[in-house]
C-alpha cells in the first residue's frame, strides 16, 4: 500500500521549553526583535516582523531546557489526516491535538515522534496576525524577519535524508566524505536552501533553529548590541559566511543554552530540476566560506527534546564525527596537512 506523505508547505514554528520566561523575553523580544503576538504566565508567541501567521516561535516556561515541538504547515487541512494516517502506518506514535487544545492560534493539528525519534506538529489552520511588514516604527534589536529553518542533531544522516526525502523535501546541498558518505545534509520544501538540515552528532537533540534577517548589516548589528551590553557570552560562532548555503550568519545562545542562528542571503532553489550541491568534508570552506575554524561547542552542544508526555528523549550517540575530521582551519581531531588543491 503506497503511503500518501502530508503536503508540507514550510517549517512553521518551533516550541522551546525555557526555565526563566522574563530572561527569555529579554533575549528573544528585546534583543532579536521578535514581535510579541500572544502572553501568559507561562507562554509567549512570538513571530518576525514579515509574519503574518500568529506566531513561528513559542516560547513555553517549565523545568528544563527542551525542544517540545518542531511545527510544519501542510497545504489543507486533508493534510493533517494524512500526516495522522502516514506516521499511524510508519507504526510512530501519533497524537491528535484538536484546534484550542495545544499551542495557542494552531488550530487542528497532530503530533508524532517521527522515525529520528524527533516531537513534530503538522498544522494546516492558524490565525491571521496584523501585518507588520512596514510598521518599520515598531522594529528593534536583530529585526528578525521570519523563521528560516530548523537544524537537528540526529546520529543517521542517512536515515535522516530517507525520511524527509520520503515527504517530499528537496535537497539542496550535502557535506560528504570521500566515498560519499553523507556528514550533512539541508532539505527544503519552500524554495529556498532549507526548512531542516541535520548535523551528525548524538541524537534526537535540536541544534538551531534559523531566523532570517533582510540584511547582512542586521546581524552585524546583532553581534554589535551584544557586545555593547556586556552579553557578548551569548554569542557562540561568527559573524561569517557560510559554504554551505552562502548565507551570511550568527549563533547565538539563548539564557537557556538554546542555540539561534541569525541568518540572511540565501539562494532560489525552487526550480523541478535544482541539482543539489556537494561539498567535500575536508574542504574546510564548507562551514565558514573564508576558513574560519567552527568552534566545539557549535559541534558537541544541542538542546534535548521531549516525547507526547513531555519526557526526555534518550539520545544515541553518533556514528560518524564531523568534528574528528581535521582540515585547515576546521575540525577538531587528527591534524593532516590540506594537500594542495583540496
Ligand atoms: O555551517 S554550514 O555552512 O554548514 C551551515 C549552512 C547553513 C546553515 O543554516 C547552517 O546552520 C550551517
Ligand atoms: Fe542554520
Amino acid at each position: 500500500m503506497t503511503l500518501t506523505p502530508p503536503d508540507v508547505v514550510r517549517s512553521a514554528y518551533a516550541q522551546l521549553v525555557v526555565t526563566d520566561l522574563a530572561k527569555a523575553r529579554w533575549f528573544w523580544v528585546d534583543m532579536l526583535g521578535f514581535h510579541l503576538q500572544y502572553e501568559d504566565e507561562s507562554l509567549l508567541c512570538l513571530r518576525g516582523t514579515d509574519e503574518l501567521t500568529h506566531h513561528s516561535l513559542v516560547l513555553r516556561k517549565g523545568g528544563t531546557a527542551a525542544l517540545d515541538h518542531l511545527s510544519y504547515r501542510v497545504r489543507t487541512s486533508e493534510d493533517v489526516d494524512r500526516a495522522e494516517a502516514y506516521f499511524t502506518a510508519l507504526g510512530r506514535p501519533v497524537r491528535r491535538v484538536p484546534k484550542g487544545s495545544g499551542t495557542p492560534g494552531v488550530g487542528d493539528a497532530v503530533r508524532v515522534i517521527d522515525p529520528l525519534g524527533f516531537p513534530v506538529e503538522f498544522f494546516h489552520d492558524i490565525e491571521r496576525a496584523e501585518r507588520l511588514i512596514q510598521r518599520y516604527d515598531l522594529r528593534r534589536g536583530a529585526e528578525i524577519a521570519r523563521l528560516d529553518h530548523f537544524n537537528i542533531c540526529t546520529p543517521d544522516i542517512p536515515a535522516a535524508y530517507a525520511h524527509y526525502e520520503a515527504l517530499g523535501f528537496g535537497c539542496s546541498e550535502t557535506i560528504e566524505g570521500d566515498e560519499h558518505e553523507l556528514y550533512a545534509a539541508w532539505m527544503y520544501r519552500k524554495q529556498t536552501v532549507h526548512d531542516v538540515a541535520f548535523t551528525g552528532g548524538a541524537g534526537p537533540r535540536l541544534h538551531h533553529v534559523g531566523v532570517a534577517t533582510h540584511e547582512s548589516h542586521q546581524v552585524l548589528r546583532t553581534a554589535d548590541l551584544f557586545g555593547s551590553l556586556r552579553q557578548e557570552h551569548h554569542i557562540e560562532r561568527g559573524p561569517g559566511r557560510h559554504g554551505v548555503s552562502n548565507a551570511f550568519y550568527l549563533y547565538l545562545r539563548d539564557p537557556d543554552g538554546h542555540r539561534v542562528e541569525i541568518y540572511t542571503s540565501d539562494y532560489y532553489t525552487g526550480d523541478p530540476d535544482h541539482e543539489t550541491y556537494r561539498w567535500n568534508v575536508r574542504d574546510d570552506r564548507r562551514r565558514d566560506f573564508w576558513g574560519n575554524a567552527v568552534i566545539e561547542s557549535w559541534y558537541k552542544e544541542a538542546s534535548p527534546v521531549l516525547d507526547l508526555d513531555g519526557r526526555p528523549v534518550p539520545v544515541t550517540e553518533s556514528v560518524l564525527d564531523e568534528s574528528a575530521v581535521q582540515v585547515g582551519a576546521d575540525g577538531l581531531g587528527i591534524v593532516e596537512p590540506a594537500k594542495q588543491g583540496d
